[in-house]
């Protein structure tokens, strides 16, 4: 693997889990690998889970971790191809991504999407600038479209706290009071299709996900019938795919509640709004799972590293 940018990257997601379970048992264990290696983070975008158990996991493989917040404290990083550079942009990416490839071994990047520019969105621009300008191996730390650190921590995490050799996974969309991307439940899905699960995508009409992505997943527009025998029930809010970056509902009536749980688990990648997208007797009781999620965003992040650090 020459880089991490979606969770296509991962061959066999089994044997992932598999390894990332071992790493957990034992996190010092390689923490010879990355001797005299330096990870650097860049970041467009606020974070803390990311910020904090990327640079955990590069620390647990004996990295030295780098950490910058691009947006404000660079400059102005132009990508377009060919630009007379008279706007506020001061520097371009080819120089930015081989002047940061001189400094680290791995570069991780978070930039999200505008929301308002689909066709930029779905371009990946700053994500694939840095792939095809960087000298060395490039890790998305959630770009436009996709969370894949996310995803591989949620299979993880689902693959921990199943019961059943097949659980039944919904993903539900769940009201929002601010238009959010879709690259995490983008990751989701991608994940759970590689997983041996019954998995199920619930959300109210309008908020279609990319159709390439959703592919033969089965999409039930109610969330009762959805939630029905379910084992796990991972909530996100999206805007709209197809009127882009609209919101066109904030209904309640989609707030995850105890009641509507039942005997599910509950997932969220953090941060939530409480009593918004789900109400505070879910995420205060033995249902949820966010904690521990959280937690294993430090091993998925040691795995992928890890692997890179192999390949080097
Ligand atoms: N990295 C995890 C999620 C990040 C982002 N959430 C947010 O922006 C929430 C912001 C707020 O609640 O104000 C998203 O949905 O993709
Ligand atoms: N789940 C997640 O990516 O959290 P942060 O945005 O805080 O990094």
């Amino acid at each position: 693997m020459k880089n991490y940018t979606s969770i296509h990257d991962i061959d066999d997601i089994n044997s992932w889990i598999a390894e990332a379970k071992t790493l957990k048992q034992d996190p010092l264990k390689h923490i010879a690998l990355g001797k005299d290696k330096t990870m650097g983070l860049l970041f467009f975008n606020s974070s803390l889970r990311t910020r904090l158990s990327t640079q955990k996991a590069a620390l647990n493989l004996g990295m030295n971790p780098i950490v910058m917040n691009v947006s404000g404290d660079a400059w102005g990083i132009e990508f377009g191809d060919g630009t007379v550079m008279n706007g506020n942009t001061a520097e371009h990416i080819k120089e930015a991504a081989a002047v940061v490839s001189q400094y680290c071994d791995i570069i991780a990047v978070r930039a999200f999407p505008t929301l308002t520019d689909k066709v930029k969105d779905e371009s990946e621009q700053v994500l694939k600038s840095f792939v095809k300008y960087a000298s060395v191996p490039i890790v998305n730390m959630e770009s436009a479209t996709g969370h894949p650190l996310q995803g591989l921590t949620d299979a993880l995490t689902i693959s921990e706290h199943a019961k059943v050799a097949k659980p039944k996974v919904v993903l539900s969309w769940a009201p929002h009071v601010k238009t959010l991307p879709h690259a995490v439940a983008n990751s989701f899905i991608q994940a759970m299709q590689k997983m041996d699960v019954e998995f199920v995508i619930t959300h109210p009409e309008g908020y279609d996900l990319n159709p390439e992505i959703i592919g033969d997943t089965p999409v039930i527009y109610n969330q009762e019938e959805a939630f029905a025998n379910a084992d796990f029930v991972y909530t996100k809010n999206w805007c709209s795919y197809s009127d882009y970056g609209k919101i066109l509902s904030e209904d309640s009536n989609w707030m995850i509640t105890k009641e509507k749980l039942g005997n599910a688990k509950f997932m969220h990648c953090l941060p939530v709004r409480r009593n918004v997208v789900v109400e505070d007797a879910v995420l205060d009781s033995d249902s949820s799972l966010v904690i521990q999620q959280a937690n294993n965003r430090t091993y998925a992040a040691q795995l992928v590293l890890k692997k890179l650090l192999e390949n080097l």
